[in-house]
């Protein structure tokens, strides 16, 4: 099977770390992603693509982006940071909220258990009130304390690997509906960007050529400017312009001069 699964959390959550956690590679240095990046491996015989998102506040913007594509996600919270617990718990709530996110296995991680006054599994589990999210959006979660941040190469946090198996295997056992809703929420996606695209440049091609009858126009009203301005002067030093059009300006012309001139004194 192919499985794709992304990583959501807010920025220094340890989502990177995770992600090279499950590549076995927990060590090194990591930077806040700017953007995504994303990985594949193998895992009990299925190909999985993992994205890897930035979770920094201008960032979260892009998440919708991967919201069809995913069989499941798994999201990383610092279980250290108290201060941001809220704003963990709100990006939460919002993506099992999300229609093409709802009934999708989570796997939420307490992360960065090594620090110490870490809240575990189940104070997390309290915090964010996961019992009612899993009944009210019918959404499947596990929660798993772990440290992604392991000094030891080649080696997965165990609550990590077991966390990971029991997503796997959880949308292994549900594989045809969340195939299914996969790609048709994909292709309906694509029809969507398809019939927005084809409407800018709709816009676009309007825009012209409203540019283009606004010049024209703009053209027009110099030329017939100057023919007035001439005709004008022609009046006035007695000249007659042939033509028709010449003979329509040089009336336009004697009426202009006759409204608009001074009147004449008696
Ligand atoms: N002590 C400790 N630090 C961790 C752990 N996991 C991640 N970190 C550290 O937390 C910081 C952020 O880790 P990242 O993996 O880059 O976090 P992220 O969620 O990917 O952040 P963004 O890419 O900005 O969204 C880094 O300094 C990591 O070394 C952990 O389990 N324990
Ligand atoms: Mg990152």
């Amino acid at each position: 099977r192919k499985i794709t699964l992304a990583i959501f959390g807010l920025d220094n959550a340890g989502k990177t770390l995770t992600a090279k956690g499950l590549l076995g590679q927990p060590e090194g240095l990591v930077a806040p992603t700017i953007g995504f990046s994303n990985m594949s491996f193998t895992f009990h015989d299925n190909d999985i693509t993992l994205y890897d998102l930035g979770g920094g506040k201008n960032i979260r913007e892009i998440w919708k982006n991967y919201f069809t594509d995913v069989h499941g996600l798994i999201y990383v919270v610092d279980a250290s940071d108290y201060a941001r617990l809220s704003e963990s718990k709100a990006e939460l709530l919002k993506l099992v909220n999300n229609n093409f996110i709802k009934g999708k296995p989570i796997l939420i991680l307490a992360n960065k258990q090594d620090i110490s006054g870490a809240l575990d599994k189940s104070d997390l589990c309290n915090e964010l009130n996961l019992e009612n999210i899993a009944n009210e959006f019918e959404t499947p979660c596990k929660i798993e304390s772990c440290t992604a941040q392991i000094k030891k190469a080649k080696t997965i946090d165990k609550s990590l690997y077991s966390g990971f198996e029991w997503l796997v295997n959880a949308i292994c056992s549900n594989w045809t509906d969340l195939q299914h809703r996969v790609n048709f929420d994909t292709n309906e996606k694509i029809n969507i960007e398809n019939f927005k695209k084809s409407e800018r440049l709709e816009r676009l091609k309007n825009g012209k050529k409203t540019k283009f009858v606004k010049l024209l126009f703009i053209i027009l009203q110099a030329l017939f400017r100057q023919q007035i301005s001439l005709a004008v002067t022609n009046v006035k030093d007695g000249i007659h312009t042939r033509g028709v059009y010449g003979w329509i300006v040089q009336h336009f012309a004697i009426f202009f001069s006759n409204t608009f001139s001074s009147p004449q004194s008696t």
